[in-house]
């Protein structure tokens, strides 16, 4: 008999349930044991909902209270002294980790303040993990009462017998880093980690778990040969201990693992391999050819990643080749990746349309994709024959629906000539004309887009969407915001203004309710980090922009300015990405057609008035293929292109600016520069100035801003503080070309910060401003 099998469940419950309460925890509402209970309900639920559906192998140790990657290093005692100090609660010191813990002094204790520790998003999605921070001479210990067993047994008591779940050693620290001032290779303590893993394992074991699903998914990476090397030693050393350890399926996933296949023979006696055959189909072969005599292939067939319906004809062809070169007892069916990508459950999306909701498949409906392939596997066709035809009638439906396809979109991609991609003169002319018209300082002072997005921005927006205040009235509230802003940007004596984007909800969302070829979900969360989550809009059919998305304010906003005001877009990349894009045409395809509608918003602004337009493109990063190579090539080319098709309709004399939340270009920093954009400004506070090093290397001639102050903290930088950090740039940088701006948009920060921070950023370029004058 083939298995279904899934390899991780959202987290959250059908209401963010999981978010609520840890935010009451965090917010001292909700008692710790509440806390505790609300988390076993969950898992209880998550389970017993896979098991009615008649999934085979259900996993345990997926549920997180933060973040899976922070429970392996609480589990394995990897907690730098800065946390242990204090001696909290685990659950407190969990969280402590995750998210930074400040807390005046009391009666009873002492003073806390620790900042978390890194958090960077897991491989190419938009899921956050927290990083294995190592020290020298790092020891590692199994905590007692290890979470993985814990939720086993919880599971068994129920009467569920399921797969636990747990990070591979080569993963956990190919994944990690050495502390600051430490100068331990994380790969160099695999042979300290891997007795806690045999320990564990070993309690699983006793506790009855008869298989574990360990994950390696860095196997689809380019590794470097330490970390290649150190999967030998490690699956010998633990398959040696034979019955004393559940067998393992070793599970990669987000790539293929063709380059890596050499690592396979010394895994031979690993119970069975995950691979991802939505992602990478052609693998199937190569790895089939590399399995041993009896070893088990479990086929990723059904997306983790995206939310669309499978197609069951294609999984399980693909299926149904494992099975014919390795018969059905050593298949298993699953989904391709952990399901923590997608939504809860499709039911809950009371709003959608029939014609599309019936594309789409959330976490729930996808435990019900896999039985349905399995059984078509197993006992034939015919046995399903009724759910086949009605998926097959369901993905027809799609392909032919005019929601899908705008034939007036295609035909304005068929006509996109090399010009579009190109701004009228080179740089020099264009900064020249743009300075003319602008009339600029040196160190000219702007922000990101955002200003605090305030609890009556949220009530105002809410009472429209809910028809209990007129789109009128609306306008108006927003006109006074705008005039708010402007007037404080004046008072703080800002260059370039912006109006400060009261009106969206959020950076993606709000140009996707104004292009067509969007829908957007009522409950179809995700988990992004901790207990934030994200709800991506969907790109079902061709993308076109009927009307202007954001003249109206920033036209408005530059009517009541002395000074230039800064149009604000999200860029092609960005609203690709962080949407769940469509998989019937190329990702490229729907960049483009994203390109072309904000071209024309482009142009329409300078027509409005406004001179200077910023075109934010943090996702592009995020979006770099895994691998180096002609993958990565092929993204950043179009990648590019879609950029650039998106602003180049502009005259000279109008300013493009691009934003980027990180600062980390070395591996990409050709792309960046062909960009174009007159005036970058990145995410820097945070990096060392050193970084900068890169556009001194490359020669970068245009202007860059990078961020002088971090604005995911409350905490106001001194005048002095943002001297000193102009002063490292200018080490790399001109002074011609250097803006001086925050890191990132200001919405998530109070009014009262805000101001003051801007008051010693201006006041720290003004005194640049002032020396660099006399000097002249
Ligand atoms: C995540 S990048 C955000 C840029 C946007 N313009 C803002 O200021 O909020
Ligand atoms: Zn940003």
């Amino acid at each position: 008999m083939v298995q279904s099998s899934v390899l991780g469940f959202p987290r959250m419950g059908v209401n963010r349930d999981l978010k609520k309460a840890t935010e009451a925890y965090w917010g001292g509402k909700l008692s710790q044991a509440e806390l505790l209970a609300e988390g076993k309900r969950l898992r209880l639920e998550h389970w017993k909902l896979q098991k009615d559906a008649g999934i085979d192998i259900i996993p345990s140790n997926d549920f997180s209270f933060y973040d899976h990657v922070l429970d392996h290093i609480q589990l394995f005692s990897c907690i730098p002294d800065k946390y242990t100090k204090y001696n909290l609660d685990p659950i407190d010191e969990f969280f402590a980790m995750g998210r930074g813990l400040q807390k005046p002094q009391t009666d009873k204790d002492s003073a806390v303040d620790v900042p978390s520790l890194e958090m960077v998003k897991w491989f190419d999605s938009n899921y956050h993990y927290v990083k294995p921070t190592v020290q020298d001479g790092q020891k590692f210990k199994l905590k007692s009462d290890p979470k993985p067993v814990v939720e086993f047994l919880e599971a068994k008591e129920a009467g569920i017998i399921t797969r636990p779940v747990l990070v591979g050693p080569v993963t956990f620290l190919a994944l990690g880093k050495a502390d600051r001032g430490q100068k331990v290779d994380p790969i160099s303590l695999v042979e300290e980690l891997l007795p806690v893993y045999e320990e564990l394992l070993t309690k699983l074991k006793e506790a009855g778990a008869e298989t574990v699903q360990i994950d390696e998914p860095s196997l689809v990476l380019d590794l470097p040969p330490r970390v290649k090397k150190a999967f030998k030693p490690v699956y010998e050393k633990l398959t040696g201990l034979g019955d004393k350890i559940p067998k393992l399926v070793l599970a990669t996933y987000f790539g293929d693992i063709v380059h890596n296949i050499d690592v396979l023979p010394a895994l031979s006696d690993v119970y069975g391999i995950h691979i991802d055959i939505v992602r990478n189909p052609e693998q199937l072969e190569t790895v089939i050819g590399a399995l041993g005599p009896k070893q088990l292939l479990s086929v990723g067939v059904v997306d983790g990643r995206n939310i669309w319906k499978t197609n069951f004809r294609t999984a399980v062809e693909k299926a149904e080749k494992a099975v014919q070169a390795l018969g059905k007892d050593r298949v298993i069916i699953a989904s391709s990746s952990s399901l923590l990508h997608t939504p809860h459950t499709l039911e809950s999306e009371k709003k959608l349309e029939d014609e599309v909701k019936d594309w789409f498949s959330f976490a729930v409906q996808k435990t019900h994709e896999l039985t349905t392939i399995a059984k078509a596997v197993t006992d034939g066709r015919f046995s399903v024959r009724d759910q086949l035809e009605a998926n097959s009638k369901s993905i027809h439906a799609r392909w032919i629906s005019a929601r899908t396809n705008d034939p007036k979109v295609k035909d304005r991609q068929s006509k996109i000539t090399p010009v579009m991609f190109e701004r009228k003169s080179p740089f020099p002319i264009r900064i020249a004309a743009q300075q003319k018209l602008l009339n600029l300082p040196l160190f000219p002072t702007t922000t990101i887009g955002s200003f605090p997005q305030t609890k009556e921005i949220r009530i105002q927006r809410n009472r429209f969407t809910k028809g209990e205040i007129t789109a009128e009235e609306y306008e108006k509230f927003i006109e006074k915001e705008i005039q708010d802003v402007v007037k404080i940007q004046e008072e703080l004596g800002l260059d370039v203004y912006v109006h400060g984007e009261p009106e969206r909800n959020d950076m993606v969302q709000y140009f996707g309710e104004r292009l067509t070829g969007y829908v957007f979900t009522t409950h179809a969360w995700v988990q992004s980090y901790g207990s934030r989550c994200v709800r991506p809009p969907i790109i079902v059919g061709d993308i076109s922009r009927p009307a202007p998305m954001t003249v109206k304010e920033s036209k408005y906003a530059a009517s009541i300015s002395n000074k230039p005001m800064k149009g604000m877009l999200t860029g092609p990349i960005t609203c690709l990405r962080w949407s769940y894009p469509r998989d019937d045409i190329h990702q490229s395809v729907q960049a483009e057609q994203l390109a072309l509608a904000l071209r024309d918003e482009v142009v329409d602004l300078e027509a409005a008035g406004v001179y200077v337009i910023q075109v934010d493109e943090p996702a592009l990063r995020e979006g770099l293929p895994l691998r180096k190579g002609l993958e990565r090539e092929n993204y950043l080319s179009w990648a590019v292109k879609s950029f650039r098709l998106s602003v180049s309709g502009v005259q000279d004399s109008t300013q493009i600016h691009s934003h980027f939340c990180y600062s980390e270009f070395q591996d990409f920093f050709s792309a960046i520069a062909a960009l174009d954009a007159d005036v970058l400004s990145i995410e820097n506070s945070k990096s060392d100035a050193k970084l900068l090093k890169v556009f001194v290397d490359e020669a970068y001639p245009r202007h860059i801003g990078p961020g002088v102050y971090d604005i995911h903290s409350p905490r106001i930088p001194s005048e002095e503080e943002i001297k000193d950090r102009i002063q490292e740039m200018l080490e790399y940088l001109s002074p011609e070309q250097l803006w001086v701006d925050p890191d990132c948009g200001l919405k998530t920060r109070q009014w009262k910060e805000t101001k003051t921070s801007l008051i010693n950023m201006v006041n720290a370029a003004k005194f640049y401003r002032e020396k660099y004058a006399k000097a002249n």
